[in-house]
């Protein structure tokens, strides 16, 4: 079992961004470029990290009709990003052309599905129509994210174990809502330590705010890892 950390650039500073890039390259760790920073730097950041080594999760999180999400999961492919993300409330033609869009490339991304974002509770799923357990919910749209052939989801590290109970071992779970004991929760609610998340067998482990806002993110990260590797061994 192994969990993998990928490390949040929200920032829109570049400069802010290739210091932590920098700092944490000892541990050559992936990267995750979201909103922030790809809509003030675009594709330059992303080439750029890629030209250094980085693997890079793309989370733009699309979600528009089929044939516009599939263009850009190509586009994204044609980056070289390692991973990209598309909603899975997008429903089941979307995904499926997600898929589809990148199935025939020799070493595609992996095209991982949003289910519920990590920082909604049960009151904020049911104020937007959904009434189900937000458990249930995430499952739900986990199974349908791979019947239509998608590799993986995003979910709260909390929902790790049903979904790999119901789904196999093999469909991937990435977990932002990781927050070592240390670190401040901010907006997010669906959470658990980095110990608890690795023992439950999650794949990647998506950490933004406890490592780049630290003071010195070399040290958060290798504090993460050990915890990480204490609950492993
Ligand atoms: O459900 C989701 C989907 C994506 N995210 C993203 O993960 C990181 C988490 O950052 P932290 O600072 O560790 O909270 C952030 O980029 C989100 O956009 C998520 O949190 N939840």
């Amino acid at each position: 079992m192994h969990s993998t950390i990928i490390v949040a650039l929200d920032t829109r500073d570049r400069l802010a961004a290739k210091s932590i890039v920098t700092e944490l390259s000892p541990h050559n760790p992936w990267f995750k470029v979201g909103k922030a920073l790809f809509v003030s730097r675009g594709t330059d950041i992303v080439e750029e990290l890629m030209n250094n080594g980085a693997n890079i999760f793309l989370d733009l999180k699309f979600h528009d009709i089929p044939n516009t999400v599939a263009e850009a999961v190509k586009a994204a492919a044609d980056m070289g990003v390692r991973m990209v993300n598309v909603h899975c409330l997008g429903g089941r033609r979307m995904m499926e052309e997600a898929a589809n869009a990148v199935a025939h490339l020799s070493s595609p991304p992996l095209i991982i599905g949003v289910t519920v974002l990590t920082s909604m509770n049960q009151r904020d799923i049911e104020e937007v129509g959904i009434t189900e357990p937000i458990d249930q919910e995430v499952l739900k749209l986990s199974a349908l994210a791979k019947d239509c052939g998608l590799d993986g989801v995003v979910c709260s590290p909390q929902e790790i174990a049903l979904i790999k109970q119901q789904l196999g071992a093999e469909f991937i779970t990435v977990t932002p809502g990781i927050r070592p004991a240390w670190s401040a929760t901010d907006d997010q609610t669906r959470i658990t330590t980095p110990a608890e998340a690795a023992t439950l067998g999650t794949d990647y482990m998506v950490i933004g705010r406890p490592i780049i806002k630290h003071q010195r993110p070399l040290e958060a990260y290798e504090s993460i890892q050990q915890e990480i590797q204490a609950a492993l061994s």
